[in-house]
């Protein structure tokens, strides 16, 4: 590549150099014509001189002098030629006839010579021989040697003294011929000179013409290139007092790399800023660019990556995976990563590695090819989503998996039974006594229970045994590769540790468990239906006091369906498929409804409208009653609340079940119930089997007493049915029991029947309790209590249970409206 200085320097030097030859040229042909016509003239002059003294010559007579002196004149200095020739062409003054007329003139012989034989005389062109003939002095170039001068000589009237009378004015043309050799010389050494100082010239405004280039275009372009060449690494002001299109450069140039240091300055700053590693690196890997960030997360020092691979960010095999991923980018132009995020792992100075999100694009600056890696510390992410999914599977108070974390690993176990045809055990374990170690010493206590319980478990099974809480005190504990032999010893194993007695601070606490046991594949070969027929089993041991049982399907009284509506049944509440329906009770006094119980349904999405004989047992058995309790109250407040705004002044009644009795908390929620509500607590009945209160006499009056205190009114229902006395009921804050309705239905055929609704109404009086007659059917039989002197009745000869809204329709047309 030529420099643009010896570029222009060529170019103006050849420019120069045909400017000075054709000047040279056109000079030398001027001089060398005129030194030309120097020549002639003087030619011409010397002819002229020389005729003038050939003519006094003649004039004197003197031809042969004449001669002589032609003669003579033949090889003086420059003359090569000089001849006299007459009209005729020939050569004159070569005979002796003039001489002899001379001398015969004279009359005397002056004139002796002899007779000058004629020499070799050159012919002149004869054209300017004609021309000189004609009068003019003529010349004949033929030669580039010499010049010759064709000089005509006129006759004067001397002349014809000797020669007699001529017409003719011309006597003849004088010949001169003359070398040039001094012209010629003249000339070469003015060709000489001439272009001696033609090269001198071109040489001297060469220079100049080369200096000034130099100093007002070379320089100030060489200095524009350096600071191009320059950008980027430091900023480089042009001078901008040039007044030519330089300075116009110059000065853009100013301009472009203030706004490209502005730029730059701005893209430095956010990628410095950067929280983000921003690395570039050509096809090769080596690191073209990094911003602090690389340098800190991988734990660099300034400036130490640059040049260097960018596979030293990376631990093996990822080094060998990132080369072949560009080979095959480079030669395929596919790459599922370019433009895409993609999760890796990095490599710090000190070799410990750490995962990074690396997003990866490509860019070109000019036609070379760079990678732009754009990478995150995901550490504290990757720990994050660590923590959460834990939390997520695990359970917060005991560390151990939850259900759902419960429920994928007994589904791999299945599967790896399956495939391995071997068995698995299931074993659901709910402790005995907690409940009252919550109520009675306070959550705390219970979670520092639950805690130990957890560990001891844990210290007493294996690592690949899985122990799962699966809510309150009820855990399940999957066994891989068990058979029944060693779950019933694992069983035992645990109820063991749980019936050790717990420390907590200073008191000395006794739980205990009963535990249920399934196996895979015998007892079911899915993940729900072990769980349910673990917590059957399990229930069976708590009814029955066995410590630990195995699933029996003979025994077990769910059918299948039952076991179904048991998983379906813990949802329902939550999808809103449970309904309350009411049905009227009526003071036989007055005549009118004074009152409403609600009952629950389950509006099942495939059975229908299922009524509380088919799944309040079930949620009884599962521990399910005790939130299903606590809608139907809060849903009946509610109802209440909306139809006492529409004038209907009724109570309340709602059906508790044994847990609900059993829960020494109860009281308070059913008092939060009612402040949530704007319940009045005495338009507010709860309604208790016997059997309910016989599971625990002590501590369901307790609950009981605390209800009544809070002003809520209390029934026994189904009165007749259990063994209770009306003695012990006596003892038992309640105002109000329902007779069973198999015996009210029946007092009209049965005699027996009939006594003990008598009985009952007779007692319940005298002991001041308000009795209340279920199953009501028919006129008769409401006339026959009436006279019985029963308090109220219910049954469906006035109103079955009914939607909320056919009660307001009731109650607003029925004869028993208030
Ligand atoms: N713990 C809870 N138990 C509840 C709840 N809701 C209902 N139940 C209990 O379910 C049992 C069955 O109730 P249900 O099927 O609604 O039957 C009630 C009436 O329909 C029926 N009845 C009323 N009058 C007559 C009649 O004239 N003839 C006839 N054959 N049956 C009639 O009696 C049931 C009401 O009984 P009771 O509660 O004893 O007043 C039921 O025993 C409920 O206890 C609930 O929310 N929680």
């Amino acid at each position: 590549m030529k420099s643009l200085g010896i570029r222009l320097a060529l170019i103006l030097s050849s420019v120069l150099l045909v400017l000075v030859l054709l000047a040279g040229v056109l000079i030398e042909r001027q001089l060398t014509r005129a030194i030309h016509n120097e020549e002639v003239d003087q030619a011409k002059s010397h002819a002229q001189t020389l005729l003038a003294s050939l003519r006094i010559l003649m004039l004197n007579g003197q031809g042969a002098l004449a001669r002589e002196w032609l003669d003579s004149m033949h090889g003086a200095p420059g003359i090569i030629d000089i001849e006299v020739l007459r009209r005729n062409g020939r050569e004159a003054f070569t005979d002796l006839s003039t001489l002899k007329r001379v001398n015969d003139f004279l009359g005397e012989a002056v004139f002796e010579r002899q007779p000058t034989p004629p020499h070799h005389v050159d012919q002149p062109a004869l054209g300017a021989f004609n021309r000189a003939l004609q009068g003019e002095v003529a010349l004949d170039l033929r030669f580039d040697d010499e010049i010759t001068v064709l000089q005509p000589i006129e006759a004067s009237s001397e002349c014809l003294t000797c020669h007699g009378y001529d017409p003719n004015p011309l006597r003849g043309v004088l010949k001169l011929s003359l070398s040039r050799e001094k012209g010629l010389a003249r000339i070469q050494s003015m060709r000489v000179s001439l272009w001696a100082i033609a090269a001198l010239l071109v040489v001297i405004i060469g220079l100049t013409v080369l200096a000034v280039l130099r100093v007002s275009v070379l320089k100030p372009v060489n200095r524009l290139k350096d600071a191009i060449m320059r950008v980027g690494e430091r900023q480089v002001e042009l001078p901008t007092h040039w007044r030519d299109e330089l300075g116009q450069v110059a000065t853009v140039f100013n301009e472009m790399q203030h706004q490209l240091v502005a730029t730059e300055t701005r893209i430095r700053a956010v990628s410095e800023n950067a929280f983000d590693a921003i690395i570039t690196a050509d096809e090769q890997g080596v690191i073209d660019s990094a911003n602090h960030a690389v340098e800190k997360m991988f734990g660099y020092p300034p400036g130490e990556l640059i040049g260097r691979n960018v596979a030293m960010l990376m631990p093996e095999p990822y080094r060998d995976e990132h080369d072949r991923y560009i080979a095959k980018y480079l030669m395929t132009g596919k790459g599922r990563l370019i433009n895409n995020r993609a999760e890796v792992v990095g490599q710090r100075k000190d070799g410990t590695t750490f995962p990074l999100e690396v997003a990866l694009s490509e860019m070109f600056i000019g036609a070379r090819r760079y990678f732009v890696a754009v990478a995150r510390d995901i550490t504290e992410n990757k720990r994050q989503t660590a923590a959460l999914q834990h939390q997520a599977l695990h359970d917060a108070l005991t560390e151990l998996p939850n259900r759902s974390l419960l429920s994928d690993r007994i589904r791999q176990s299945i599967l790896l039974a399956q495939r391995e045809h071997h068995e698995l055990a299931l074993l659901v374990m709910d402790l005995d006594r907690f409940k009252d170690i919550n109520d009675t010493l306070g959550h705390q206590y219970g979670d520092l229970v639950l805690q130990q319980i957890a560990e001891r478990m844990r210290q007493a099974l294996r690592e690949s045994d899985t122990i799962a809480r699966l809510g309150g005190d009820e855990f399940a504990i999957l066994l891989p590769n068990t058979g029944l032999n060693q779950a019933r010893a694992i069983a035992e194993k645990l109820l063991r540790v749980t019936e050790e007695p717990i420390l907590i601070g200073d008191q000395m606490l006794h739980a205990g468990a009963s535990i249920g046991i399934t196996l895979y594949p015998q007892h079911g070969e899915d993940e729900v239906t072990l769980l349910q027929r673990a917590d059957v089993a399990m229930y069976m041991a708590k009814r029955q006091h066995l410590g630990a049982a195995v699933y029996d399907p003979s025994s077990d009284q769910h059918s299948l369906r039952n076991l179904a509506l048991l998983g379906e049944l813990r949802g329902a509440i939550e999808r809103d498929q449970l309904i309350l329906h009411f049905q009227p009770k009526v003071d036989l006094r007055s005549g009118k409804v004074y009152g409403v119980e609600s009952l629950v349904r389950w509006q099942h999405p495939e059975h229908g409208l299922m009524y509380p004989d088919e799944f309040v047992p079930l949620a009884e058995q599962t521990g399910l009653i005790a939130p299903l309790s606590l809608w139907a109250l809060k849903t009946s407040l509610r109802t209440c609340a909306r139809y006492r705004s529409g004038d209907m002044d009724l109570d309340v009644a709602v059906n508790l079940s044994v847990r609900n009795l059993q829960d020494l908390r109860f009281p308070d929620k059913v008092a939060q119930l009612l402040d949530e509500n704007c319940g009045e607590p005495g338009r507010l009945r709860l309604e208790i089997t016997e059997t309910a209160i016989m599971a625990d006499p002590a501590r369901a009056l307790d609950v009981l007493k605390r209800l009544s205190v809070m002003g809520v009114k209390l029934s026994i229902d189904d009165f007749g049915t259990g063994y209770s006395s009306l003695a012990h009921l006596k003892q038992m804050p309640v105002d109000e029991l329902k007779i069973d309705k198999q015996f009210v239905m029946g007092m009209l055929e049965d005699e027996s029947d009939a006594v003990i609704v008598r009985s009952i109404i007779d007692l319940a009086h005298n002991i001041g309790i308000k009795v209340v007659a279920e199953g009501v059917e028919s006129q008769l039989l409401y006339q026959r209590l009436k006279e019985m002197g029963c308090d109220a009745v219910q049954g469906y000869y006035m109103c079955p249970p009914v939607a909320v809204d056919d009660l307001i329709e009731w109650v607003k047309c029925s004869p028993w409206r208030i």
